[in-house]
């Protein structure tokens, strides 16, 4: 039953609506149910709403939720997806008035990164970075290469302005668009054209925006270009919850949106339906130390709870293993109900996810992690996707090259070379210039002609198929062609590595197979939705009974049972960048999302020691964990308090706890 205050943001469609409230007050769950009374209802027909969430899974969610709520009433049509999803579709829709093909490639950051570092001179990793966000900030902020270079202050930007200009230029040449593009190519085209503005507006007759104190400028021009004067809006946020500024996130759109729409209408939630009394007060007394943009209250029906647990751990891997301990005794104290998918570990950054994973792995615990190295920034990955990017996109020279040389298929450096002079000069693709092998080398009988015209030849034949045929045939087909298993094990430094390599094609392979199904897709249609996927959360996996590691910024929106924020020491959380450059409210906004998370349970880890590039330091415990209410704490390990379970002993209760555990499945199955 929704509450009197989510009913009426859920019927209100006079105009604008902001819904402003703290974590777990049912946001999403308005938008939700807006979605369902809309077409139940109100007579919106799906295919004219779109909503926006922050992350792939959490629109599936949200799909998968709306289903539920319509009770087999037709959803087909409705728009459920990221602003960069979103983007994508209203690209590929008009690509032509952007001097673009339907089937330009995305380019994820680290292909972006390797065309800048191109053509940058020299400088190492770090100004790479520095390049690679400045141009990035400049794109989000709609100002072009011109602009930019008639703007710059210094040197550095003038030069950074002129690799813009060319980045631009290559981008275009091969028909890529970065991540940025996506949003800020939609908004330049509905700002140019009114008969295109006037198009999207009327297919879209309203528009729901998740999570939406994370969105920056240029989402926002998206959204009032998509949305009219009118505003036909309902958005809801968490000023509270503003954890992407880095990424140019800017809560000042929360106001913009006051002043650009005087009609809006505000709606406060106050109820929180998550958490139990005593996390919601640790969280209300941690975000009193920041200043504050809106006023709000929270407060919670659902029992006092569990006091919360701060651990000060030995070290790294005693706060693992007593990570791993807790939740084993979590699911044997709850019996068949007990499931590790309602624990999460969260962290700041993912170089801590390491050490959980051996933990939990050494436990049989099984684990998702997310937010972490993405499945498709896998080498293997990559270059199967190479061959799906240049087989949708002739143009992708990135792709071409990436492709050509895994598995080496005989086409050496030299050929290349060969191959892009020719394409240089003749202003084509490198796959184009493949084509012509039998012009750019006289001897017909080379080996590299041979071999340049036997992969134009494969792209041919398999550019064929994709279009064709479905989209899990093509692909095996094709790993089986280049034999790429072959090259898995020729390259790898053991067998076993190779094997794990070869599993994650195959679960591509399978991936794309039943995609491809279920949207009706094929291969190459495919190739945008999975450059999309890389962004933010990796891969979508089944979900099954799993303990979750994330980092703390992706595990934005969801919610556990029971939650171990780990690594909370000064220099991790708050992390040393953010104290150095005084970033302190935003990690303090982080820490809060991460407190929210939790429904029941929550303990708040730290190492009285850590190794750090080989040296033992002693980090002071989280500046947060002072913050917090003291009352509401229980403390372990801390001289003169409770010991934390000594690893030792942590390790013969687990074992005796598995021991108990096994015999317990072993009589349930004989039972069966
Ligand atoms: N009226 C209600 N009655 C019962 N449960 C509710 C109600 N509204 C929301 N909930 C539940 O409360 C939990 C939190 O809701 P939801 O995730 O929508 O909150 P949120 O405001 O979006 O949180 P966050 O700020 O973390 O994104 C969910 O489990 C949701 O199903
Ligand atoms: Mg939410």
């Amino acid at each position: 039953m929704l509450n009197p205050q989510q009913l009426e943001a859920v019927h209100y469609l006079g105009g604008p609506l902001f819904v402003l409230a703290g974590a777990g007050s049912g946001k999403t769950r308005v938008i939700s149910e807006k979605i369902a009374y809309m077409i139940t209802r109100a007579g919106y027909a799906p295919h004219s709403i779109a909503a926006i969430t922050f992350t792939n899974k959490a629109a599936t969610e949200m799909r998968e939720r709306v289903s539920a709520l319509l009770k087999g009433k037709q959803s087909k049509g409705l728009s459920v997806s990221t602003f960069h999803a979103f983007g994508m579709r209203l690209l590929r829709e008009e690509a032509r008035h952007a001097g673009y093909k339907r089937d330009f490639s995305i380019l994820d950051a680290s292909d972006s990164g390797s065309i800048i570092a191109e053509l940058s001179d020299g400088g190492g990793r770090e100004s790479l970075f520095r390049t690679q966000q400045q141009i990035s900030r400049w794109k989000n902020a709609l100002i072009d290469p011109e602009q930019a270079s008639a703007s710059a202050q210094d040197g550095w930007q003038v030069q950074t302005a002129q690799i813009y200009a060319d980045y631009q230029a290559v981008l275009q040449q091969y028909q890529a668009v970065d991540f940025d593009d996506l949003i800020r190519l939609p908004v330049c085209l509905l700002q140019q054209s009114s008969e295109l503005r006037v198009k999207w507006q009327q297919r879209l007759r309203y528009l729901l925006v998740d999570e939406c104190q994370d969105t920056n400028t240029c989402q926002y021009l998206l959204m009032r270009l998509l949305s009219g004067a009118e505003g036909m809006f309902t958005v809801v946020g968490d000023d509270d919850q503003s954890i992407y500024a880095w990424r140019g996130a800017d809560m000042e759109n929360l106001c913009r949106l006051q002043q650009d729409y005087p009609q809006l209408k505000i709606i406060k939630l106050e109820q929180n339906y998550r958490s139990t009394a005593r996390i919601l007060r640790l969280a209300n007394g941690l975000i009193a130390n920041n200043p504050k943009l809106f006023a709000k209250t929270l407060w919670s029906q659902l029992g006092e709870g569990d006091a919360v647990r701060v651990v000060a751990c030995q070290n790294a891997q005693h706060e693992a293993d007593y990570a791993a301990q807790q939740i084993s005794l979590y699911k044997l104290t709850r019996g068949e109900k007990g499931r590790y998918a309602d624990c999460a570990v969260l962290y700041r950054g993912n170089h801590q996810a390491r050490l959980f994973e051996e933990a939990l792995r050494a436990a049989r615990i099984p684990y998702r992690v997310s937010g972490g190295q993405s499945f498709f920034d896998k080498a293997e990955i990559k270059d199967v996707l190479a061959y799906v990017r240049v087989l949708a996109n002739p143009d992708d020279n990135p792709a071409f090259l990436r492709a050509a040389t895994a598995p080496k298929c005989g086409i050496g450096a030299a050929a290349l070379g060969k191959l892009n002079a020719y394409a240089d000069e003749h202003a084509c693709s490198l796959s184009a210039a493949a084509e012509m092998a039998h012009h750019i080398w006289a001897d017909a009988a080379g080996k590299s002609m041979r071999a340049v015209a036997g992969f134009a030849e494969l792209l041919r034949r398999y550019r064929h198929r994709a279009a064709r045929e479905d989209a899990g045939t093509v692909i095996s087909d094709l790993l089986r062609d280049i034999a790429y298993q072959d090259y898995l094990y020729r390259q790898a430094d053991s067998p076993r590595a190779a094997e794990n390599r070869w599993r994650n094609v195959c679960d591509l392979a399978d991936w794309l197979a039943r995609k491809g199904a279920e949207d009706g897709k094929n291969l190459l249609e495919l190739a945008q939705t999975i450059a999309l996927m890389t962004l933010l959360d990796g891969k979508n996996e089944e979900e099954h009974d799993a303990v979750r590691l994330s980092t703390l910024h992706a595990a934005k929106g969801l919610e556990y049972e029971n939650v171990f924020l780990a690594g909370c020491e000064e220099g991790i959380f708050p992390h040393a960048d953010s104290i150095d450059e005084g970033r302190i409210d935003e990690e303090r906004r982080l820490m809060y999302v991460g407190i929210t998370r939790a429904k029941r349970h929550l303990t708040i880890l730290y190492c009285v020691k850590r190794k750090h590039r080989g040296e033992w330091l002693f980090p002071e415990p989280s500046r947060f964990i002072g913050e917090l209410p003291q009352s509401e704490l229980q403390w372990f390990g801390r001289k003169g308090g409770e010991p934390a379970i000594s690893k030792a002993e942590g390790k013969a209760r687990l074992s005796g706890m598995l021991a108990a555990l096994e015999q317990k499945i072993a009589a349930n199955k004989h039972r069966t």
